[in-house]
């Protein structure tokens, strides 16, 4: 019985009238369409546990600009995706091969008699050959972690760098010195190279030499052309110069978004055709390689980049030790060659994948690993909404999605870089950067309940410095006459990153700290590992909260 006012009563009484036919049919109908809302109904619950049980786990890399982020996910690929990385390095050859040509660039720059050559390489090989450095005059710009914005001091933006010349920094800060390069004998960030020209002692002997590699020119004009796009300097695409019918095209691929470049290009690169087209880098790199050997190996041209204080050696995509073998003809990266390869990620990339080899409990468990581009972060937007801060261009429909509900973020800092500036903003030191943006990251409420990871990276970077007599206190004089070694060292920046963690956390949480060296596969291994099994950990803790 419905109560009169029941607004379903008049819809659902059945018609004045009806016959006992009519009356049939009807409740047959009905009875159809229960059975079909019923299992309407339980397709959704299906669903529903389905979705439940599928698990995405899902892991976001930050950190600024050349801090090892995109090494950290090749790293992940290599082990636990293996088949999917091996069949792929032969994707990174065209990477490697203008990574070499811009380092025989730099040397020949820096030879050159001419001065207007000098000053040409602009590089990221070169960050500690920098103009004379000042005081950061922007907050730190790294990407889009300048997450501070979203705290609610409006000038949040401004706070960033202040604290590295504040009288009494607190327990989480360095006393950075912004000034350390004033010193003559400083050969860290060499504020002017010196006088000009500087030329070689067998000037006419490299004259020769320099034509000879002429045709590197027109290879890296090719490249560039593959790999480089518009308003970068640095490769971060690629192309594929094949496509069914053998003969060349143009179509680009972007390293962004996502990972499906690697698919088309693999696609080329795997088919028998791509396997013997002549490959006209590698053939140029291959003729010119007895030149490039005695360049490299000239005692000559290694006191010049030394005077200029250029250390290609340290820098990203560094390949000259091994030129005799990555100029062959044959030329097939190994795994160490694409993880010490550099291409820059612009915007973000989400690699998607399911491990190849899992443990019985993670079997189905889909892994989702955002990389975030080390996008500068853009003073203009200081004062906007976070989401606009996120996105450095106001799209944030588009990159929001990639920082929510993630199951832990890994910070990479590389602390080799206690002595260099950021390749695009030579102002800024690399060290204080990372810092600031820590606090930034630490202090974001949005992220407030995400487990962080922290890698001090490069620290096989920061041994070879230390070795060769670079005095970390000299930069962060907080760390006074403290031991200049890598433990030392490591445990010292561990401890302030800790401490900026524990201040800077709106809440409580984890968190775990590793030195890594995010090229070297022997030690890195082991640390993946561990990280993997915390976030599975964290991971299915936060699935039985839910
Ligand atoms: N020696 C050494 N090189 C490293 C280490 N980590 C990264 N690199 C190299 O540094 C370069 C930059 O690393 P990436 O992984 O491309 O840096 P990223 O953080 O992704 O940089 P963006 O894409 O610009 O944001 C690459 O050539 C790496 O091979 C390290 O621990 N030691
Ligand atoms: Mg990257």
């Amino acid at each position: 019985m419905h109560p009169p006012d029941d607004p379903f009563d008049a819809v659902l009484r059945p018609p004045p009238g009806e016959t006992p036919e009519e009356t049939t049919v009807r409740e047959v109908r009905e009875a159809e369409a229960r059975r079909v809302s019923a299992a309407i109904d339980a397709d959704i619950r299906a669903e529903r546990l389905a979705r439940r049980k599928k698990r995405i786990v899902r892991l976001l890399l930050l950190g600024q600009s050349e801090s090892g982020k995109s090494t950290t996910l090749r790293q992940f690929q290599r082990l636990y995706t293996p088949t999917a990385f091996r069949s792929e390095r032969i994707l990174w050859r065209a990477v490697i091969q203008l990574n070499i040509v811009r380092s025989i660039r730099t040397i020949l720059d820096a030879i050159s008699p001419d001065p207007t050559n000098n000053n040409t390489n602009n590089t990221s090989n070169n960050n500690n050959t920098s103009p004379r450095r000042r005081r950061p005059s922007v907050a730190p710009s790294v990407n889009m972690l300048a997450l501070a914005a979203s705290t609610s001091s409006p000038d949040a933006g401004h706070d960033y760098h202040s604290h590295s010349h504040s009288p009494s920094a607190s327990d989480g800060e360095l006393e950075i010195d912004a000034d350390a390069d004033s010193d003559p004998e400083s050969t860290r960030f060499s504020s002017s190279p010196p006088p000009l020209p500087l030329p070689l002692p067998q000037e006419s002997a490299h004259a020769a030499l320099r034509t000879r590699l002429l045709p590197l020119r027109h290879i890296e004009a090719l490249l560039i052309a593959r790999l480089v796009p518009a308003h970068e300097d640095e490769p971060t695409r690629l192309d594929v110069p094949f496509n069914a019918a053998g003969r060349d095209t143009a179509k680009e691929i972007f390293v962004r978004p996502g990972n499906r470049w690697k698919g088309a290009l693999g696609r080329g690169a795997r088919s028998p055709e791509r396997r013997e087209a002549r490959d006209e880098p590698q053939e140029t790199l291959h003729a010119c390689a007895p030149d490039l050997i005695a360049l490299w190996g000239d005692p000559r041209v290694r006191d010049v980049l030394r005077r200029r204080k250029i250390r290609l050696e340290e820098g990203p995509g560094f390949f000259l030790d091994d030129l005799e073998r990555v100029t062959g003809r044959d030329y097939l990266p190994t795994d160490d060659d694409v993880l010490r390869a550099r291409l820059k990620t612009v915007g973000v990339s989400e690699y998607t994948f399911e491990m190849e080899v899992a443990s019985s409990r993670e079997t189905g468990t889909e892994w989702r690993i955002v990389d975030v581009g080390g996008t500068r972060y853009v003073p203009a937007l200081a004062r906007e909404p976070v989401a606009r801060r996120l996105t450095g261009f106001g799209r944030a429909a588009t990159w929001v999605p990639f920082f929510d509900d993630v199951d832990a973020i890994i910070f990479l800092a590389p602390i080799s870089g206690f002595d260099e500036v950021l390749a695009e903003d030579r102002t800024v030191n690399r060290l204080e950067d990372s810092v600031l943006l820590w606090r930034a990251l630490c202090a974001n409420p949005l992220l407030a309940s995400v487990d962080l990871v922290l890698f001090l990276n490069k620290c096989d970077l920061l041994e070879r410095k230390l070795a060769s007599g670079v005095k970390l206190a000299r930069y962060v004089r907080s760390y006074a006459d403290r031991e200049n070694s890598v433990e030392a060292i490591s445990t010292y920046l561990r401890s302030k990153f800790s401490a900026i963690h524990r201040e800077y956390s709106p809440s409580p949480r984890k968190f775990y700290a590793f030195c890594t060296s995010v090229t070297d596969t022997a030690t890195t291994g082991g640390i993946i590992a561990s990280v993997r099994d915390m976030v599975v950990r964290q991971h299915l803790k936060q699935s039985k909260l839910l």
